[in-house]
């Protein structure tokens, strides 16, 4: 605004504090864009000298005479003269505009530049938000109980002290020292029960504020955890960890910030409101009249900061999302050295905050300016009409007294009412995306009780499959797939990049429903079967294994549900080759890993040992060996042999790989093209048919060659 003001007269100096080029622009697009919606030419103008010795500061502007963003800047040259009157009244009429849109309810205060932004979050009321609360807290309602009990009673005992201590004054000056000291000792009184009272009111309003966090959290957590995957396809980390930080700590203010202090506030006002018209009922009625106004305004400040927050929130996450992905691509950015560009992506959605935030602040401004003034002209006003009705004889000096002490405190507690709110509504705003994911129902798979099977024998069907993600709908990505593995097959599944491999995968592991088709196990639908159950009994290892940051060991156990001892961890860490290089880190299974600190080979061990560890019935494993070198890859696939002919653990094996050496040995191949199944075989199979895999096999051997 300030920058702003200073355009407009005409100082460029003061209106440009020139930073980086990106500050220059980002300050005209976002912070003053509310000039320059009334301008034609806004771009950029006013520090681009195209002509020099005559700087034509932007293109409507002549030698003499340079506009900034539609205001010129005086240039000293007497030959203007002429061409100055003939602009005088466009800039005159160019500073009106500006000021009419500056002005409460002028264009600059529109926020709604921003509403393509997507904010797709139903609008919630505020009782409505506080019936979400009070859902959250309600298990624990002793608390708020004690709350209000605690805030009532400070606020009577605050409200009585203006009373007792004009009395005291009074009654001192009137030498009734029997009532001096009644009064007095009353005081004390209020003084240490207001004092006691408050602090168990902060205290128990604070421990409320912190259980709803909590349950807010814990719901907003698990409702998002119960997703389905496609839901993650659509939502961002950063936006969602957002949901889970910023905002939920935003409505926590609620209870133990807003509705705290609204609640105290009202209930003085209310108090000192009643006193008031007791004692004098039209100098109450003029201070009710004032505070009426207060309320008008605080309730338009309050919607105003509403919606603003609302932004503020989205553009918060979107800062968030862009932090969250520079950081986990670290190594990207160093090695492409982008690290500027991400600075500037990240300014950028500073500045949008910042350019909500200057407005806030100017609201801000606005209301205390709005307050202030009728706060002071209750002063005046009974001072005038009081002083006249003790002239009149109406009132006494005690009561005149007594009459401004409560005014005032009327209308600092409207004031307090009148911030709180718009805090509360700021809160209200920030809780509607919140709201909105808790209110998600789990994914159907999660709801329903499906069959578990005596046993599983691991026979999978692909019945005239076809699919496509959600996320791209006009893609299919499956036609009309048509496969069976029998139990204790190997099933090796090749093709280019993009053929829909994994998402074969996906389907058997039900992260995606078919659009099309059906998949069976044993004979049974998907859906029909119980997901966890069936889960329990399937072995993965994806392509690119992320590890958790716990030690080793914990990370070989992750989600096996069976009873497991440290020794059948290292059997399974041996059955992956993986033993040896774990004793040589530092504190052997018990060393602390996550994603960064082990190599890909070394991850991709890690997570064959955790597959096999479940001892799964289906084993299935996405490019599992493409990380590893030559030797541990042929000891792997020794290993996967090995349990595949083991006739106690009968196992079906579905492998997907690149490297096609991997892949020669699976009893059957599946090469697919485009979503679709092409070819089918045997290794020797499909070489004398000469199709797509013999040339993927010659195209491999000549590449080694
Ligand atoms: N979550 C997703 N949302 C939208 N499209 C996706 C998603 N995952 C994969 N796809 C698309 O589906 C198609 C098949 O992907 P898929 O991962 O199944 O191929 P693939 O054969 O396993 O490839 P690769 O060998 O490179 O792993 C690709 O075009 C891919 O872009």
């Amino acid at each position: 605004m300030a920058m702003a003001m200073a355009m407009a007269l005409g100082n460029p100096s003061m209106a440009l504090p020139l930073r980086s080029p990106f500050h220059r622009k980002h300050a005209f697009n976002n912070t003053i864009h509310g000039i320059s919606r009334f301008t034609t030419n806004t771009k950029l103008p006013f520090f681009q000298c195209t002509s020099p010795p005559n700087c034509r500061l932007n293109s409507f502007s002549t030698p003499k005479s340079a506009s900034v963003n539609g205001f010129s800047v005086h240039n000293s040259n007497p030959e203007g003269s002429e061409n100055d009157q003939v602009e005088f009244p466009k800039r005159f009429r160019e500073l009106v505009h500006f000021i009419r849109s500056i002005w409460p309810g002028g264009s600059w205060w529109s926020l709604s530049d921003h509403a393509d932004f997507i904010m797709t979050a139903k609008p919630v009321t505020v009782l409505r938000a506080l019936q979400r609360m009070w859902g959250l807290v309600a298990k624990d309602r002793w608390i708020i109980f004690a709350a209000f009990s605690a805030l009532v009673l400070a606020a009577v005992s605050e409200i009585s002290i203006p009373h007792f201590l004009t009395a005291s004054i009074f009654s001192a000056q009137s030498g009734e020292i029997v009532v001096f000291h009644r009064n007095v000792g009353l005081l004390v009184f209020l003084c240490f029960a207001s004092g006691i009272c408050s602090g168990l009111r902060g205290c128990c309003f604070g421990i409320a504020n912190m259980i709803l966090v909590k349950r807010m959290r814990e719901t907003l957590y698990s409702a998002l955890l119960f997703q389905d995957i496609s839901f993650f396809d659509n939502e961002t980390v950063g936006d969602l960890t957002s949901r889970l930080g910023a905002d939920c700590q935003q409505v926590s203010r609620v209870i133990g910030n807003d509705l705290n202090l609204i609640l105290r506030n009202v209930l003085q006002g209310t108090g000192a409101l009643i006193y008031l018209l007791v004692l004098s009922w039209p100098l109450g009625l003029c201070t009710m009249m004032i505070c009426s106004t207060l309320l008008i305004i605080m309730l338009l400040y309050g919607r105003y900061q509403k919606k603003a927050a609302k932004l503020i929130q989205e553009f918060t996450a979107s800062a968030n999302e862009v932090a969250q992905e520079t950081f986990s691509l670290m190594r990207t950015v160093r090695v492409y050295g982008t690290e500027e560009q991400e600075v500037g992506r990240y300014k950028q959605w500073l500045g949008k905050i910042a350019d909500i935030s200057l407005r806030q602040s100017a609201a801000y401004g606005l209301w205390n300016l709005s307050f202030n003034t009728l706060y002071h002209s209750t002063q005046v006003i009974a001072v005038l009409i009081g002083g006249m009705s003790i002239l009149a004889g109406h009132i006494t000096a005690e009561q005149l007294t007594k009459f401004i002490l409560y005014s005032e405190w009327l209308i600092y507690s409207t004031w307090w009412v009148g911030d709180n709110l718009s805090s509360l509504m700021q809160s209200v705003g920030a809780s509607e995306k919140v709201f909105q994911l808790m209110d998600l129902l789990p994914s159907d798979q999660f709801i329903s009780k499906g069959l578990k099977l005596q046993r599983l024998l691991g026979h999978i069907e692909f019945v005239n499959v076809s699919f496509y993600y959600a996320s791209r709908a006009m893609v299919p990505v499956l036609q009309h797939v048509n496969i069976s593995v029998h139990p204790n097959e190997v099933l090796a599944i090749v093709g280019l990049s993009g053929s829909g491999k994994s998402t074969i995968v996906n389907l058997l592991l039900r992260l995606y429903e078919p659009t099309d088709g059906q998949v069976l196990i044993d004979g049974f639908p998907l859906q029909e079967l119980d997901v966890k159950w069936l889960r329990e009994r399937i072995g993965f290892v994806g392509q690119e294994p992320r590890l958790f940051r716990m030690d080793i060991s914990s990370n070989i156990r992750y989600g096996c549900t069976r009873d497991i001892k440290q020794k059948d961890v290292e059997w399974a860490a041996k059955q992956a080759y993986a033993h040896d290089f774990i004793l040589s880190l530092p504190n052997g299974y018990k060393t602390l890993v996550d994603n960064d600190l082990l190599s890909g080979g070394q991850k991709q061990r890690i997570a064959i040992a955790r597959a096999l560890l479940r001892d799964p019935t289906i084993l299935v494993l996405d490019e599992a060996t493409s990380a590893l070198d030559a030797e541990s890859e042929h000891n792997v696939k020794n290993v996967l042999r090995a349990l595949r002919s083991d006739l106690k653990t009968k196992r079906t094996v579905i492998v997907i790989a690149h490297r096609l050496s991997t892949i020669q040995a699976a009893d059957r191949i599946v090469v697919m093209d485009g979503g679709r199944i092409v070819e089918m075989g045997s290794h020797m199979e499909l070489l004398l048919k000469d199709g797509i895999y013999a040339r993927l096999t010659r195209r491999q051997a000549d590449a080694v060659a």
